[in-house]
C-alpha cells in the first residue's frame, strides 16, 4: 500500500517514518517527497497485507501522530499508484514514483475531496444593497508588533461605523431575547442564564450566557437573515478593500475546534459583573490549534502568515442606545508592555479584530444602571488571501494608532 500524507514539513516526515518503523515490522520507503506547493506531502510505501490490516494500522499511525503533536493529512491509502506515463527512454519498473506533476494532480485532488468533506472553505455570499462606502472607521489600532518569520507583524483592531444600521442592528438585538420583551430592562431570562458563559476554557462564571437553545438558533443554517446580512456586508467590505476577488471571507469551521468553540456567541455583560466576571482571553491562533482536519490541511501557522487563512472576529454592539458614561468597551492589550486600549461602545458599530489579540469583554459602569446589558453578538471567521499575501483587514488610507510593541518596529 502507498500512504500519501500531506502537510508535512520535512522533520515531520522523518517523524512519520520513525512513527511507521515502531508500529511495522518492514519500514515504509519514502517513495517521493514533495513541497512545491503549499500542500506539503510525503509519499510513503507501507509493506500492509490487507486493507482490513491496513486500516487498523492507518488509525494507529494517525492517533500515534496526533500524540506527538504532528498534523498528517492521510489524503489517500492505495495500492501503489501505476508508473507515470513516462517518455519511453526511462525504464517502466512499478516501482517507479510518480512524476512531481501526476502527485501534484493526486494531491491536489485529494486536499480538495477534505476540504469539501469538512466544509473547511465555504465562502460567505456578497450580495447586498449595502454600500461599502458607508463604513467609516471609528477607531484603528496595530498591537503585537514582532518579528516574525523576518517579517514586521502587527495585529489589527478596526471599529466601523455605517456598517449596521438601524434596522440590521434592531433584527440582530431581537436575535438575544423574545418578542414584546424589552431588552434595557435587564436579559431575558428565555433566552440567557446565568453562569453559561465562560470566556476562558475551565473559567466558572456567574455572568449572563446564551441558553443552548438560543445558540442553536445563532448557530442556524442557514444563518438568521440579520446575521446573513451581517456577513454579506462584512464579505463585500473585504473584498473591496482587498482589490476585488483576491480575498474569501468564510465562517471559521467547526473543523478548527469542534462544536465546543462556535463560530457565533452573544454577550450581556452587566455592571454587577464588575467583580472579576470576564478575563482577558483570545478567541483563537492558528498557532495552537488542537488536532483537526483544519490543522491537517493548514497546518500550524502564526496569524497573519502570508497565503494562510487570517483568524479575524466581528464583535457588533447592538444595544438600542449606549450612554457615553456607561462604559463597557471592548479591552485590548499589548502583552509586551500592558498597554490597553478600549473601544467605546455605540450601537451598530462593528468591531473587526484578530483572533489572537489579548481583549476582554467590557462591563458596564454604575450609570448604565444595574441591571442593563451591553448586549454583542461576535461571529468568528476565517479569510482566506490571495496567494503569499497578507488579507488586509483597513483600507489603505485608514492610519493605525500604534500601541505598545507596535511602535518598536525596527
Ligand atoms: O463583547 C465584547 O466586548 C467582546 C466579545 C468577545 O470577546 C467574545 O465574544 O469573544
Ligand atoms: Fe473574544
Amino acid at each position: 500500500y502507498e500512504l500519501l500524507l500531506g502537510s508535512l514539513s520535512r522533520s515531520e516526515s522523518t517523524s512519520v517514518i520513525s512513527s511507521c518503523k515502531a508500529l511495522l515490522r518492514s519500514p515504509p520507503a519514502v517513495v517521493h517527497e514533495h513541497s512545491g506547493s503549499s500542500h506539503r506531502c510525503a509519499l510513503l510505501s507501507l509493506p500492509l497485507p490487507s486493507s482490513r490490516a491496513s486500516s487498523k494500522t492507518i488509525d494507529s499511525l494517525i492517533s500515534s501522530l496526533d500524540a506527538l503533536s504532528i498534523p498528517p493529512l492521510l489524503v489517500s491509502a492505495c495500492p501503489p499508484l501505476p508508473p507515470s506515463p513516462a517518455s519511453p527512454a526511462s525504464p517502466a519498473s512499478p516501482a517507479s514514483p510518480p512524476s512531481p506533476a501526476a502527485l501534484q494532480k493526486i494531491i491536489t485532488s485529494a486536499v480538495s475531496a477534505h476540504v469539501k468533506k469538512h466544509g473547511l472553505l465555504s465562502p460567505l455570499p456578497s450580495s447586498t444593497s449595502w454600500s461599502t462606502s458607508a463604513a467609516t472607521p471609528a477607531a484603528h489600532y496595530h498591537l503585537d508588533g514582532a518579528t516574525v518569520d523576518g517579517r514586521w507583524d502587527v495585529s489589527t483592531v478596526l471599529a466601523l461605523d455605517g456598517m449596521v444600521d438601524d434596522a440590521l442592528r434592531r433584527d440582530l438585538l431581537s436575535l438575544l431575547h423574545g418578542k414584546k420583551f424589552d431588552p434595557e430592562r435587564g436579559v431575558d431570562g428565555r433566552v440567557w442564564e446565568q453562569g453559561a458563559f465562560s470566556d476562558v476554557v475551565g473559567g466558572a462564571s456567574s455572568t449572563w450566557g446564551l441558553r443552548s437553545s438560543s445558540h442553536a438558533r445563532l448557530l442556524s443554517d442557514p444563518p438568521p437573515p440579520a446575521l446573513r446580512e451581517l456577513e454579506a456586508r462584512l464579505s463585500k467590505l473585504l473584498l473591496a478593500l482587498n482589490d476585488g476577488a483576491s480575498v474569501t471571507l468564510c465562517r471559521m469551521p467547526e473543523a478548527c475546534f469542534g462544536p465546543s468553540v462556535p463560530s457565533v456567541g452573544g454577550n450581556a455583560p452587566v455592571a454587577a459583573d464588575a467583580d472579576g466576571g470576564y478575563c482577558y482571553h483570545i478567541d483563537a491562533d492558528p498557532s495552537l490549534l488542537p488536532p483537526s482536519p483544519w490543522l491537517d490541511v493548514h497546518g500550524h501557522y502564526p496569524n497573519r502568515c502570508p497565503g494562510k487563512p487570517r483568524f479575524v472576529t466581528a464583535v457588533v454592539y447592538v444595544n438600542e442606545a449606549w450612554g457615553e458614561t456607561w462604559g463597557a468597551g471592548t479591552v485590548f492589550l499589548d502583552p509586551p508592555t500592558e498597554e490597553t486600549v478600549e473601544v467605546e461602545v455605540r450601537p451598530g458599530r462593528v468591531v473587526l479584530m484578530d483572533q489572537d489579540i489579548t481583549h476582554r469583554v467590557g462591563v458596564p459602569g454604575k450609570a448604565a444602571g444595574k441591571g442593563r446589558p451591553r448586549y454583542s453578538i461576535a461571529v468568528k471567521f476565517v479569510l482566506h488571501p490571495a496567494p503569499n499575501k497578507v488579507a488586509s483587514l483597513a483600507a489603505a488610507g485608514w492610519e493605525p494608532k500604534l500601541v505598545g510593541s507596535a511602535k518598536e518596529k525596527p
